[in-house]
């Protein structure tokens, strides 16, 4: 079997066929986060908290069974029935090296991931394998597994040099195998240097480590501010990265609950979708280069948050997300929508109310939601006063407006204090709380509430699947 290569704007497998790339990325998993699976804060915290409640053996026993039970064969064969080609694979540095024991492979390290990969190439489902979390945090979000909003990743070149090789090993130890379609290497970099010279450098690091034990794998470079700017990527990059595709994230505002406006297909509307669709790849198409669209796709209404607005709110979700499609499918653009599964916000198929996981951690699930914990399609009506005497307070203490203007600059003074507050400070309060919910389990309680992420014990969220079904093959 050929591996695929990128070809001009095109991904092109055996005798240069084109191939186009259609699938979701498995977030929550060997990367967790907070709304996919239901804790608080960052995967870092939760795993030092359960331990610190259930001791190690047990806790890593938790967390093994959820590695094992999140993704089986049948989530492979459910995945390829509906035509679609690839998974990309969120993973977290820190299940190859600890922050305590840098640059030491851990044992067992790709126990998992060799595991899912092998699954998905027997029901011929190619693989991405996507570094979700460098060591400092490549971005102030939650999904780096930092902890923190300053993004030391950049500042520290150490970091730097620890990722360099990671990506070394990875690529020795998969070069070999033609499902892996390629290596994202750092999901959604968020370099504040004005020229991003630090993102730049970095991907000329890993490329040239990465090339020299591997040159049969595609490179997936997402562009700076979390995908979605490639102002700063040299003029040469086409011949200076070989065998590379670009990556934007076209999370679109209409998919979410605080979207300017209901959605209903205006004209303006339409016009919109794509024009920051575009704006986004415009430096790819002028360069002549290859595209892909790591992440995207709308959240969903929750009954037991959203009652009786929840089906209105979904058909226009629906149709967010079939817009989305249709202007993919006239680009033949390869794409992977974020995401698989979850606890029931995003995700193809989502863990059942009534399994033990859900019904354990229904009323904290309830409590965090109306504090706004997570910042992913956070819904603030409940909480929102509370924080605005902070930002008032900001912005009538700074002087000059430019100086309220932060890197990134999609965070505004609001999401800049909300992020900080409730996503870190807040949520570092209740970490605990999750953790205690596991006192006194032994290991067959541990084991039966990992199964709660099987497939058999997830529900299908039928209206994405439909319109993902009938644009996976086109
Ligand atoms: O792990 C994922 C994570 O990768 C993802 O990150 C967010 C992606 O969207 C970012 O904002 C968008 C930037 O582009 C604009 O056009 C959109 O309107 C914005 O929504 C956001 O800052 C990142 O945190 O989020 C989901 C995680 O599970």
């Amino acid at each position: 079997m050929a591996f695929l290569k990128v070809s001009g704007t095109k991904l092109v497998g055996g005798e240069g066929s084109e191939v186009v790339l259609r699938g979701a990325g498995l977030g929550g998993w060997m990367t967790m986060e907070n709304f996919i699976t239901g804790y608080p804060g960052c995967e870092f915290q939760v795993r030092e908290a359960l331990e610190g409640v259930l001791g190690e053996e047990k806790s890593n026993y938790f967390f093994d069974k959820f590695l094992e039970h999140f993704f089986t064969e049948k989530d492979a064969v459910f995945f390829r029935s509906l035509g679609l080609n690839c998974i990309r694979i969120a993973i977290n540095y820190r299940h190859f090296e600890d922050d305590l024991n840098p640059r030491v492979l851990k044992k067992d390290a790709y126990k998992h991931l060799d595991r899912v990969i092998n699954i998905c190439a027997a029901q011929s489902i190619y693989t991405v394998i996507d570094m979700h979390t460098a060591p400092g945090g490549q971005s102030g979000g939650w999904h780096s597994d930092s902890g923190v909003h300053i993004a030391k990743f950049w500042v520290h070149k150490d970091f730097q040099d620890r990722l360099v090789w990671l990506w070394t090993d990875i690529a020795e130890h998969y070069k070999d195998n033609p499902w892996v379609a390629g290596y994202n290497v750092l999901n959604e970099p968020a370099d504040p240097h004005p020229t991003h010279s630090g993102l730049i450098t970095f991907y000329d690091r890993v490329y040239t480590a990465i090339r020299n034990v591997d040159l049969n794998h595609i490179l997936f470079l997402d562009g700076n501010t979390f995908a979605t700017d490639f102002s700063h990527f040299p003029e040469n990059s086409g011949e200076r990265w070989e065998n590379t595709a670009y990556s934007i994230h076209d999370y679109a505002v209409y998919g979410f609950p605080n979207s300017p406006e209901p959605y209903e297909r205006s004209g303006a509307q339409l016009e919109r979708l794509r024009k920051t669709y575009e704006r986004k790849r415009r430096w790819i198409d002028e360069k002549g280069l290859c595209a892909w669209n790591g992440e995207w796709g709308p959240v969903y209404a929750r009954r037991e948050y959203d009652a009786e607005e929840t089906d209105q709110i979904n058909e226009r979700r629906y149709m967010v997300l079939e817009d989305q499609l249709q202007i993919y499918a006239q680009d033949k653009l390869s794409w992977s929508i974020w995401l698989y599964k979850d606890i029931g916000f995003q995700g193809m198929v989502y863990v059942s109310q009534l399994t033990p996981y859900m019904k354990l951690f229904k009323t904290f699930l309830e409590r965090k939601h109306r504090l706004a914990v997570d910042a992913w399609g956070k819904d603030d009506k409940d909480v929102k006063h509370i924080y605005q005497p902070i930002v008032q307070l900001i912005k009538d203490s700074v002087s000059d407006d430019s100086n309220l203007k932060l890197y990134p600059p999609l965070w505004s003074v609001e999401e800049r204090v909300t992020r900080l507050s409730r996503t870190m400070l807040v949520a570092e309060f209740l970490v605990k709380e999750w953790a205690e919910m596991f006192s006194g389990m032994d290991f067959a309680n541990l084991e039966e509430l990992a199964k709660s992420f099987r497939f058999e014990n997830c529900e299908k969220r039928e209206g994405l699947n439909k319109a993902l079904r009938a644009n996976a093959g086109l």
